[in-house]
């Protein structure tokens, strides 16, 4: 089976070329103004051009508005709105006609009874993203690079299209494979040296660990 890889934060060509020569099928841009990965959206316009017919650019927003959509959409034309905020499955319905582009709703998880808010988005979000809770005290939804305890995502209905992510990094992608048999996986803060500086040795380490993992798998 295929395994989609997003590679998310993106905000220079180094980063954007290590993604791609490591195989992401998804690159994300950041567009939430507190994050350390913020990007203007007409840089991410520009960087995003390195990945045409390469991998899906995927514009992360946390409860945004039409008009800062609007920007987004027109200046870098991703191929996914990832929304991270708390959109109602009403405003992730009205956000997929708005744009007619496909929608990736997070979810934020820690156990098994956390699955059940999934429900009123079946067959309106397009993918689902589920990532950790973030920590007290931060202000970021996403990219904390915390971990929770993957196996619950064992409990999906295996039609469920969705992306695991919260503290992934080279060192324990073998076991979120290995725990959760994820479709896909998104990774932000683990191949960073600094919040919002991306490594590109650090992301070839990644593709490196997965490549690794799925080889052991198949053997
Ligand atoms: O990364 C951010 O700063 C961010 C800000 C606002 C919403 C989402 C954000 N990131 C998302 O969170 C996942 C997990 O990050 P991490 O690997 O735990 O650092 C990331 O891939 C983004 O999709």
């Amino acid at each position: 089976m295929a395994l989609d890889i997003k590679i998310c934060g993106l905000k220079t060509d180094g980063a954007m070329a290590a993604a791609l020569a490591g195989g992401a099928s998804h690159v994300g841009f950041i567009f939430f103004a507190k994050s350390p990965r913020y990007v203007e959206p007409a840089e991410a316009g520009r960087l995003r051009e390195a990945a045409r017919g390469k991998a899906k650019a995927v514009a992360v927003t946390v409860d945004a508005t039409d008009a800062f959509l609007d920007e987004i959409v027109a200046a870098m034309q991703p191929d996914m709105l990832q929304l991270h905020g708390s959109e109602t499955p009403e405003r992730v319905a009205e956000v997929k006609a708005r744009y007619g582009l496909p929608v990736m709703k997070a979810l934020s998880v820690s156990e098994a009874a956390d699955l059940e808010r999934l429900k009123p988005f079946i067959g309106i979000a397009d993918h689902f993203l589920f990532d950790a809770k973030p920590p007290k005290g931060s202000e970021l939804p996403g990219g904390n690079g915390v971990a929770y305890d993957w196996r619950i995502l064992t409990g999906l209905d295996a039609g469920v299209d969705y992306m695991l992510s919260g503290g992934l990094n080279a060192a324990n992608i073998g076991d979120a494979l290995r725990l959760a048999n994820p479709p896909g996986i998104d990774i932000s803060s683990g191949v960073e040296s600094a919040p919002g500086v991306k490594d590109p040795a650090l992301i070839e380490q990644f593709f490196r660990a997965v490549r690794a993992a799925r080889d052991n798998r198949a053997a």
